[in-house]
């Protein structure tokens, strides 16, 4: 991978904090799923900021609403009630195309599986976000030239998703999440497909990405490594989120 590659801070600004410096803010954040004559209540008061350039681990059992938690945060599903904030924006305030719009610029996405588009290289995949966002095609694709460097990828420019390895895959996924520079990165699994060495990897690469961009992580784990390497872990218990014990004062 290579780490000699230097990444324009200058064009690393996050977009506007928020109250308190929060990227990413929630209150009372609440989620039922309606089945049949039952409501499922998955979250019961959500309360949690993340500040600029933090490092945060949200961990729970299977089924505690770890991914219903980071879809309300991403603006990819609506809360039963309660206020999610992103970037100083309540996303209830605005309407789907403004919700769009913010999504794309102050937030970045990686799932445990790449969600690539297959039939694109991986600099068209990495340069999609800027043009999404009007980017011209020129500075996207050198934007996504740049960060696909970034990530130790500047060798495979052309190559599409199935002639990558998964390490490799999941490097452009992470590369096209901080193309735009976003604020807030949100992370669900995103080493856990991989074998331990090729995640130690990406985590390093998080790592360096946060540090010389300030950009802030909420990443969903199962690996306790990665949890405790982070600034904070956050259990999530009962629908509610709750400071790991184990972390001390560090919350
Ligand atoms: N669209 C939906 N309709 C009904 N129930 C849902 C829906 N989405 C999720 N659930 C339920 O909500 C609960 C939380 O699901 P969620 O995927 O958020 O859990 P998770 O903590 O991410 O789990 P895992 O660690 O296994 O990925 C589960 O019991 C799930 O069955």
């Amino acid at each position: 991978m290579n780490s000699q590659v230097e990444i324009n801070t200058d064009q690393a600004t996050p977009a506007e904090s928020g109250a308190n410096g929060a990227v990413l803010a929630c209150r009372q954040l609440r989620k039922s799923y309606r089945q049949g004559n039952n409501e499922l209540e998955v979250l019961r008061g959500v309360e949690l900021e993340v500040k600029r350039g933090e490092k945060l681990a949200i961990v729970g059992a299977s089924g505690s609403g770890k991914s219903t938690l980071l879809n309300l945060l991403g603006g990819l599903d609506t809360p039963t009630s309660g206020e999610v904030w992103v970037a100083g924006e309540n996303l209830a305030s605005l309407n789907a195309n403004e919700r769009g719009w913010l999504r794309n610029s102050s937030l970045g996405f990686v799932y445990q599986f790449h969600h690539l588009l297959g039939e694109f290289s991986a600099l068209e995949n990495v340069a999609m976000p800027l043009l999404i966002g009007k980017q011209s095609v020129a500075s996207a694709r050198e934007e996504a030239r740049a960060m696909l460097q970034a990530v130790g990828l500047g060798e495979r420019l052309t190559h599409k998703p199935s002639q990558l390895s998964g390490g490799e895959r999941q490097r452009v996924a992470i590369a096209r999440a901080l193309v735009t520079r976003p604020a807030c990165v949100l992370m669900d699994e995103p080493t856990g497909n991989l074998d331990r060495a090729t995640a130690r990897e990406i985590h390093k690469l998080m790592d360096k990405l946060n540090q010389e961009m300030g950009i802030s992580f909420v990443i969903v784990t199962h690996d306790p490594d990665l949890a405790a390497a982070l600034d904070r872990c956050l259990h999530l218990i009962d629908g509610k989120l709750e400071r790991d014990w184990h972390e001390g004062d560090r919350v």
